[in-house]
């Protein structure tokens, strides 16, 4: 299977405090648990990673291969459990998740809903949502497929195998970590990553055991998205259409995310720091948890609540609403108790590379008083660049910042 790598020099993990080894073997290029067990003087990133790309079967085929150690392309360096830069105080782990808004969309007091809207991406930049209008069975039935293409086996000929691959031109593909390379940490987690808009796959692309269930759920959950930029279009005090109308529901990406038990969670991390690229994110999670977002200087965390979607606002958005709304960033820590599923749906016409839509802060929105705060930035460069740089870092939107 033909992969495309773009490989870069290790950074971070140059810095990492090494792990104390009586023994020094040199480890194997295969991928088994010993292989993983490196030591401070064998220790070569990118072998590694490439050592677990081959085997097209990412973390859940390293636990499934009995790892009992997390080996060090998964190892977070101190400083990443700590706050952003800016922020003041320490980090605190498992706060209450009080004061995350949940929005009804049914409560049938529009102006109501418009109005928490409006606080909550102001404020938080994330909110749940009840009330939607998608179906439970659709969800437990979308995280049911999610969780069996992910526990399958992934043997020659399997599908795992098949869509193993880190091309951007795919539309559906699974791989373990889409910025493997180019990010300093790579996470405890596997994805099957489905484009649906604007061009939608080849059902035939789809795995066998999840395409029906799937195409089913991004449909219900493409309505959703709909209403919800009508809905923040309001919030902001634009016509409903607007939002659309400047095709910021036009791209659609789905991650189906598996992130596997890990034998020592404080090592690694599920998914690192960052925020999202796009305009919106609507995300599902199983009862696991581990989701936080950073909020008032503090890890928050993003509990779950049966039949609630999680919806953020991503950067494009908070960039064209000239930070009326807020990108936050968010992560996912690892876990010993059990696999977490989730799955994020992207809107974003920024996913599309060949658009030629460009994007500023939207004209109604200014004055004298609010003033631009981004330059404008053509929506294929803003993913190009956002790309590059790879998750664990919020430095995408402030390179547009004025
Ligand atoms: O798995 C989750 O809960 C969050 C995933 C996420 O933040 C992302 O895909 O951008
Ligand atoms: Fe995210």
């Amino acid at each position: 299977m033909p992969i495309t790598l773009t490989l870069t020099p290790p950074t971070i993990h140059d810095h990492v405090p090494l792990f104390e080894h009586d023994h020094v073997p040199t480890p194997p290029l295969t991928m088994s648990a010993a292989s993983y067990e490196s030591s401070p003087a064998a220790y070569d990133r990118t072998a590694e990673l490439r050592a677990l790309d081959d085997t097209y079967a990412g973390v859940r085929g390293l636990v499934a291969s009995g790892v009992t150690h997390v080996p060090r392309i998964f190892r977070v360096p101190d400083q990443h459990h700590q706050p952003p830069q800016d922020a003041t105080v320490p980090v605190r782990a498992g706060q209450e998740p009080a004061a995350i808004p949940i929005i009804d969309l049914r409560c049938g007091d529009h102006a109501a809903v418009v109005a928490a809207i409006r606080q909550a991406a102001a404020e938080w930049g994330f909110f749940k949502v009840i009330g939607h209008g998608v179906p439970e069975a659709a969800m437990a039935m979308a995280m049911d497929a999610v969780r069996a293409f992910h526990e399958a086996d992934g043997g020659e000929g399997s599908d795992k195998a098949r869509l193993y691959s880190r091309e951007p031109a795919r539309a559906v593909k699974y791989h373990c970590n889409f910025d493997l390379y180019q990010s300093p940490v790579a996470n405890w987690r596997d994805t099957l990553y489905l484009r649906m808009a604007p061009t939608p796959p080849d059902a035939g692309d789809l795995p066998d055991n999840c395409r029906d269930v799937l195409f089913d759920y991004a449909h219900q959950v493409k309505n959703l998205g709909n209403t919800l930029f009508e809905l923040l279009s309001e919030a902001l005090g634009l016509k409903p259409s607007h939002l659309a109308d400047i095709e910021c529901n036009q791209g659609k990406v789905l991650l189906c995310h598996y992130y596997p038990p890990c034998p020592q969670p404080e090592l690694a991390i599920g998914t690192s720091r960052h925020s999202d690229g796009g305009f919106l994110t609507i995300l599902l999670q199983d009862e696991i948890g581990g989701l936080q977002i950073f909020n008032d200087d503090q890890w928050v965390d993003v509990t779950p609540t049966p039949g609630a979607f999680i919806v953020n606002i991503g950067d494009l958005l908070q960039l064209i609403s000239n930070d009326g709304f807020r990108s936050v960033e968010h992560r996912v820590l690892a876990k010993d108790v059990a696999p977490r599923v989730s799955i994020a749906y992207f809107f974003g016409t920024h996913i599309d590379p060949t658009s030629s839509r460009i994007y500023s802060p939207i004209k109604e929105l200014l004055s004298d008083e609010n003033q631009p705060l981004y330059r404008e930035t053509l929506a294929s460069d803003y993913i190009k660049h956002y790309y590059s740089i790879g998750l664990d870092a919020k430095t995408a939107l402030s390179h547009y910042r004025l």
